[in-house]
């Protein structure tokens, strides 16, 4: 299901072309209004436009050099409407190819939840209610509910995880999704989400949800462009009466052409492209964002909180060995360290299971049968079973078990959980009646690369903190090997809601990742709340940006992507600002020298005149936005860096590259229509 999407080329013709047409359709101004500047930029053209068609009608020689400047301003606003299209075109491809990644598949459908006659039929035609069977090398056709029989599933299309897990009626494992494998036996399925509203369908729609939201940083930037619009209104309507008292003359249609030159064009068209494309990288990234909001404060996180184990560490802690206590012979602390987790299936449960087969002669658990089982929580980290002859086995964390055991411990045992911790591994007290036995070692291991993860965030400024319900010895053991700034031992998840609220106290911005129930709140409270695709509906509900492939170290790569996003529009603005400032300066004195005289010692570019100043200068303004397009799609090149040294690099290259770029460009065009007699 949610595999790797394909990534569009940058200008893919399929996206291409539909994005030329849609850039049509966003020229009416009922659209258009949401874009100030782009609007005001409409106005112009279709003032410029009718000015020319007064000098045809009057038979004025001027009305081929206004025809050229008014075709140039249309083109202007249609390259903008053009850039925002390919971009929503392009996270509309995506869409369509995270779509098409949910095949159809034949379904047995049954009449009844009683027979096993079935009929054969598409998956698609199932409706919620429907009653399916699957069996052995079936894939589920639907999500659905096991309401009989128990399977083994490879569920890993969706969860990575290659070892297949079981599914059976009644209890919290009867949940099967649509995709997935039927490895062993057989289920009868309630459908209860038909084709087409499953979760990832309702992600879907939310990527291609076209009415896009502007986010709260878009509308603070746009009240700044038309600050500047209004300022430059100014600039040019004073400009009037000077000319006329000069005695001069400079025709309405070159002084309201000046305007669009100067007001923020550049960013003010490019915006929203940018704004969507950032949406596009992350699910590009198979993230998807339920609010453009999320991805923003993404990139402006200073805490991110992250999981020990299957973050930081793999996920499948192994267990390596049986440590007994003194008294205690270690088959016998093997075998209830068996016991204690045959109905156990966390990661960590399996692989007790797995060694303590491997060490012990085989048939001992039939031996044992269980009466009822303690299943392993967050809350009371341990895990246990309740045996028909009355034996009651524990394992879990030291002080949990010693808890359960209402005992303290003792040097040996203190001895034991030390080395363990230490090497960082987690310790498992395993108890017996309320009686210790010994130890087990669940080993983990550090990722590999991860180190070098959290110090690329470190040069972002982002603080890392790792969370785990393990001991301060491993917990301090492994925050030292990965190189995390911090960490939190012994966590319950209300303890992360407290460390959250804590951060936000101090002006923090939080994100974090979880995927179980009891993760929902901190996940709502958290600026930016990653639920994993295959967490429980609670959580996915409570997060602001959902990754498909339930991957925790996503939460690296969408700060990445945040940041990105954000210094993408800062330097285009920086750009387009620092480019209207430099295009006052370059024609303005062009544009009056004929009036003002004095003016030409200003003409440093020697502008060959004032019409040919104007077009090269609104041709240039047009072709600044063509150029940027590919920029505002695939965003900046973004190496990790402080914030600070960010802004000077920024500054160095953006602001200094804007002021100087016009002077060059429009020189370059000016030599051309002079050349070629256009003004
Ligand atoms: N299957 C299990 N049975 C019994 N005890 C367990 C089991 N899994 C973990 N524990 C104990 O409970 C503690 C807390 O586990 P929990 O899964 O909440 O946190 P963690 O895995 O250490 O960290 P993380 O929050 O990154 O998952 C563990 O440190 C361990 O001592
Ligand atoms: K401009
Ligand atoms: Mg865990």
């Amino acid at each position: 299901m949610a595999k790797k999407v394909q990534d569009t080329a940058l200008l893919d013709p399929a996206v291409m072309r539909p994005a030329l047409l849609a850039a049509l359709h966003k020229l009416d101004p009922r659209a258009l209004v949401s874009n100030p500047v782009m609007f005001v930029t409409e106005v112009v053209a279709a003032l410029t436009t009718l000015l020319f068609l007064r000098n045809l009608a009057l038979g004025s020689g001027a009305a081929f050099l206004v025809a050229q400047i008014a075709a140039w301003l249309w083109f202007t606003v249609y390259f903008a409407n053009f850039a925002e299209a390919m971009a929503e075109g392009r996270g509309k491809a995506r869409a369509d190819s995270l779509r098409s990644t949910q095949s159809e598949t034949p379904a047995k459908k049954l009449a009844s939840p009683d027979t096993r006659d079935v009929e054969t039929v598409s998956s698609r035609s199932l409706r919620t209610g429907d009653i399916v069977l699957v069996e052995a090398g079936d894939i589920v056709p639907a999500d659905g509910e096991a309401i009989d029989g128990v399977a083994s599933v490879d569920e890993s299309a969706i969860t990575g995880e290659s070892a297949p897990v079981i599914r059976e009626a009644g209890g919290d494992r009867s949940s099967v999704t649509g995709g997935t494998r039927v490895v062993s036996d057989w289920l009868k399925v309630r459908v209860t989400a038909k084709p087409g509203e499953s979760f990832l369908d309702r992600m879907i729609a939310l990527v291609e949800g076209a009415k896009r939201q502007k986010t709260p940083n878009e509308i603070a930037l746009n009240i700044l462009l038309v600050g500047m619009t209004i300022i430059f209104l100014l600039v040019v309507v004073t400009l009037e009466p000077f000319v006329a008292y000069s005695g001069a003359f400079v025709p309405v249609a070159y002084l309201i052409a000046l305007l669009v030159t100067l007001i923020p064009t550049t960013i003010g068209g490019l915006l929203s492209a940018i704004g969507v494309a950032g949406m596009d990288r992350l699910v590009k990234a198979n993230v998807v964002a339920k609010s453009g909001r999320a991805v923003e404060a993404a990139g402006d996180v200073d805490t991110l909180l992250l999981d020990k184990t299957g973050t930081i560490t793999f996920g499948a802690r192994m267990a390596d060995g049986f440590y007994p206590l003194p008294g205690v012979r270690e088959p016998d602390l093997t075998e209830a360290s068996l016991y204690a987790s045959l109905s156990d299936e966390t990661p960590e449960g399996r692989s007790v299971v797995e060694l303590a087969r491997k060490l012990l002669p085989r048939g001992v658990e039939q031996r044992a049968s269980v009466k009822q089982a303690v299943a392993f929580s967050a809350q009371t980290r341990m895990s246990g079973v309740d045996l028909v002859d009355g034996t009651e086995l524990r394992k879990g964390a030291t002080d949990a078990v010693l808890a359960w055991c209402e005992t303290g411990s003792s040097k040996t045992l203190t001895d034991i959980v030390e080395r363990i911790a230490k090497s960082g591994g987690t310790p498992l007290l395993v108890a017996r009646d309320r009686r210790p036995l010994g130890v087990i070692h669940l080993k983990d291991i550090v990722k590999p690369g991860i180190r070098e993860r959290f110090a690329e965030l470190r040069r972002m400024g982002v603080r890392t903190v790792m969370i785990t319900g393990d001991n301060p010895l491993t917990a301090a053991a492994i925050a030292a090997e990965a190189g995390v700034d911090d960490f939190l031992a012994e966590a319950t998840p209300e303890n992360k809601l407290e460390l959250i609220r804590k951060e936000q106290a101090e002006g923090k911005l939080v994100a974090m990742c979880g995927d179980g129930s009891n993760d929902a709140p901190a996940l709502a409270q958290a600026d930016v709340g990653v639920a994993m695709n295959t967490g429980t509906p609670a959580a996915k509900e409570a997060g602001n940006l959902i990754d498909l492939d339930s991957d925790p170290t996503k939460l690296i790569e969408i700060v990445m992507v945040g940041k990105q996003l954000l210094i993408s529009r800062g330097s285009l603005t920086t750009f387009s600002i620092a480019n209207d400032v430099a295009k006052y300066f370059a024609i303005l004195p062009a544009l009056f020298v004929t009036a003002y005289p004095g003016l030409g010692a200003l003409n440093v570019m020697g502008l060959s005149s004032p019409g040919s100043a104007i077009l090269s200068a609104v041709i240039f303004n047009a072709l600044v936005i063509i150029a940027l397009i590919p920029l505002a799609l695939k965003g900046v090149k973004y190496t990790p860096a402080s914030a600070a040294k960010l802004l000077r690099h920024n500054l160095l290259i953006y602001g200094l590259g804007g002021l100087v770029v016009p002077f060059i460009g429009i020189k370059a065009i000016d030599l051309v229509v002079s050349a070629l007699a256009l003004a």
